[in-house]
């Protein structure tokens, strides 16, 4: 369902020392640098399989998840989901996907959630029928009805990712890209996330790819990682496999980066 091979990315940076001299002489001569964010990955997921994309800050994780939803565009390697290369039919694969980038949002800033919910709706050409029966399912499973006429901006981090959830399923993606979904969530939003997410994979059989630096997210939702560093894969398995002999999978992460320099 999801194949990325040989997939590299590099970003092409302009760099400048503090001062106003450093600024003129960058009007006439700019020194770039290279960040080779991404260095020959390759994965394939199955439907319905729920991903634990892991590795520490700068690893990669949000670049892959950009190429994997058409976003951005690799200078090598291939990605074909359900058939489609992301970048090359935009259109088509955004109806096939869902994206929560925890720290952005999709929704508008100044309008009620409702509001938002219903541009959606015209964006992605939903008809009335099966946008009514989402909107009324997910309101109730990720208890939204009282923040529907709330303007994003008035909402709570907590109330916000759940609105952002919702308005990343309204149009039925039958593969979800997770990107730091619960960051700064308390701890009963957490839970409800969670349960959220597991039961969305158990009824729809919907695709999950989760990058998160939250363990407990990683123990509770997914059965296999990825990990990834300094835009290498390091491995791909089972949490058990990282863990080994540690107490906690923290600890055993740690070590797993000391142990490869990333
Ligand atoms: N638009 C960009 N321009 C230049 N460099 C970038 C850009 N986006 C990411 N990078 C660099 O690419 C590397 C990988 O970044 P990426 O955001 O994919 O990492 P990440 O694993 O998601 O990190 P984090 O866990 O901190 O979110 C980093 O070194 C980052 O500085």
């Amino acid at each position: 369902m999801i194949t990325l091979e040989h997939v590299s990315k590099t970003y092409k940076v302009s760099k400048r020392d503090a001062g106003f001299y450093s600024a003129c002489k960058a009007l006439f001569r700019r020194d770039y640098e290279y960040i080779h964010a991404l260095d020959d990955v390759s994965f394939s997921i199955g439907e319905g399989e729920m991903v634990g994309y892991i590795g520490p800050n700068g690893a990669g994780k949000s670049s892959t998840i950009k190429i994997l939803s058409g976003i951005l565009t690799p200078d090598s390697g291939t990605c074909l989901i359900n058939g489609r290369v992301p970048w090359k039919n935009r259109i088509e694969h955004v109806k096939d996907i869902g994206v929560v980038f925890g720290q952005r949002t999709q929704l508008w800033w100044d309008v009620p959630v409702a509001d938002s919910f219903e541009l959606l709706k015209e964006i992605y050409r939903i008809d009335t029928a099966s946008y009514c029966r989402n909107l009324e399912r997910l309101t109730s499973m990720l208890n939204l009805a009282d923040l529907l006429k709330t303007p994003t901006r008035q909402l709570s981090l907590g109330q916000r990712m759940r609105c952002e959830i919702a308005a990343s399923l309204l149009h039925n993606p039958r593969i979800l890209f997770l990107d730091e979904p619960t960051i700064g969530l308390d701890a009963v939003s957490k839970l409800a996330v969670r349960e959220f997410i597991l039961q969305l994979n158990k009824e729809n059989n919907t695709t999950v790819i989760l990058t998160t630096h939250d363990m407990q997210d990683i123990e509770s939702l997914t059965n296999r990682v990825i990990l990834i560093g300094k835009g290498h894969i390091l491995l791909d398995g089972t949490l058990s496999d990282i863990r080994k002999d540690f107490e906690s999978t923290e600890a055993a992460l740690a070590d797993f980066y000391r142990s490869y320099d990333i």
